[in-house]
């Protein structure tokens, strides 16, 4: 088993995330499944469609999903004109998306299914139609059913300015909970 980085130091932090999306006193540290659980899990449940990394979501974000280092999640996407929100630049919602994937994605690393039950944006810098943005999120403490997370999206390259920060909570939920393809 692998731990993830405490809140403290993992790199890029962003700023504290509200009340609702902090670990309470107590919140256990979480601790990884072994390599790859996040993929196993992903291909099992069917995520082709899936409007953030699906192969098949044809005008989704196609997020790439890349490796786990000490604990941080990180994958990317390129912003396309069908993202456009205000002129030039990607739309707010289509960020939200692309931090929920990666969010997402971080707790599924625990190694069991969660969906989203709160997600909390902050945008620090417009970004730009056609760039790459890079996304990094890791868990910071499980409670019960619920994992806390946080994450952030760069441009510019991996180590570039900070545009978008998130935090969110997400529930853990059986295969049950979803619905199985074909039907
Ligand atoms: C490579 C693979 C990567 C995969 C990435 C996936 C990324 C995409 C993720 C998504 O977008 S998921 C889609 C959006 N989210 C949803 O559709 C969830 C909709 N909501 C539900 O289905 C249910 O409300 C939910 C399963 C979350 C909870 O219902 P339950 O009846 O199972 O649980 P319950 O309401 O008893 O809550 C369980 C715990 O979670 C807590 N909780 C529930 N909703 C919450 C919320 N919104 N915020 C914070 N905490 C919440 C709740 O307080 C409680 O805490 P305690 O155990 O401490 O009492």
């Amino acid at each position: 088993m692998t731990s993830s980085p405490s809140a403290a130091s993992s790199p890029g932090r962003p700023g504290p995330a509200s009340p609702r999306t902090t670990p309470p006193p107590g919140a256990a540290t979480p601790e990884l499944a072994e390599g790859g659980a996040v993929v196993a899990l992903a291909s099992l449940a069917g995520f082709e469609g899936c409007f953030g990394c699906g192969t098949d979501a044809e005008n989704g974000l196609r997020i790439r999903h890349g490796g786990v280092v000490d604990g941080v999640m990180t994958c990317e996407f390129t912003v396309r004109k069908e993202h456009q929100g205000a002129p030039g630049f990607c739309h707010g919602g289509v960020l939200a998306t692309a931090m929920d994937e990666a969010l997402g994605g971080a707790a599924w690393l625990l190694g069991n299914r969660y969906v989203t039950g709160r997600l909390e944006t902050d945008y620090l810098a417009p970004v730009p139609v056609g760039a790459d943005v890079h996304l990094r999120a890791w868990c910071t403490g499980v409670d019960g059913r619920k994992a806390f997370v946080e994450g952030e999206a760069r441009t510019g390259g991996p180590d570039g300015p900070v545009a978008v920060r998130a935090a969110g909570v997400f529930i853990e939920v059986p295969q049950e909970h979803f619905v199985p393809q074909g039907s």
